[in-house]
């Protein structure tokens, strides 16, 4: 069973290697939403997979260093695309919640990211 949590992130960025002239060279904010979803088997007793709260406060330190931030300036985000952003998140995540079996980086309302892990190949 999957669950997922989406948290909000007010950030600004800027592509560093995007052609010349492109928009998003340009120094500007989104509100991200990230979504982290674990896919787990159903505590029969406890009647979930895991405790929403528990997600929350595996995600808590990433949300200190992306929230309000120049996303460009954080280790590994120099070219923060939401490509860049779903997989840096993963990495950072992963090793405190083994569970993890997506990220979905929603840059606009429009414009979207999933990501599996390093064992999607695509
Ligand atoms: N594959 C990607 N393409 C683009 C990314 C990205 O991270 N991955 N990022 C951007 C920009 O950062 C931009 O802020 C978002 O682009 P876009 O969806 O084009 O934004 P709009 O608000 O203009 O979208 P519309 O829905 O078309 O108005 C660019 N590309
Ligand atoms: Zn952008």
């Amino acid at each position: 069973m999957d669950i997922s949590k989406t948290f909000r992130v007010e950030a600004a960025h800027r592509l560093p290697n995007v052609p010349a002239g492109h928009k998003c060279a340009r120094l500007h904010g989104h509100s991200f939403g990230i979504e982290v979803h674990v896919r787990g088997p159903l505590d029969p007793r406890l009647g979930w997979v895991m405790d929403f709260a528990d997600l929350k406060a595996a995600f808590a330190p990433l949300f200190e260093q992306l929230d309000h931030n120049y996303l460009n300036d954080i280790p590994g985000l120099d070219n923060p695309t939401s490509e860049v952003l779903a997989r840096w998140v993963w990495a950072n995540l992963k090793p405190r919640l083994p569970l993890l079996a997506r990220i979905v980086v929603h840059e606009t309302c429009t414009s979207t990211c999933t990501y599996d892990g390093p064992d999607d190949a695509l």
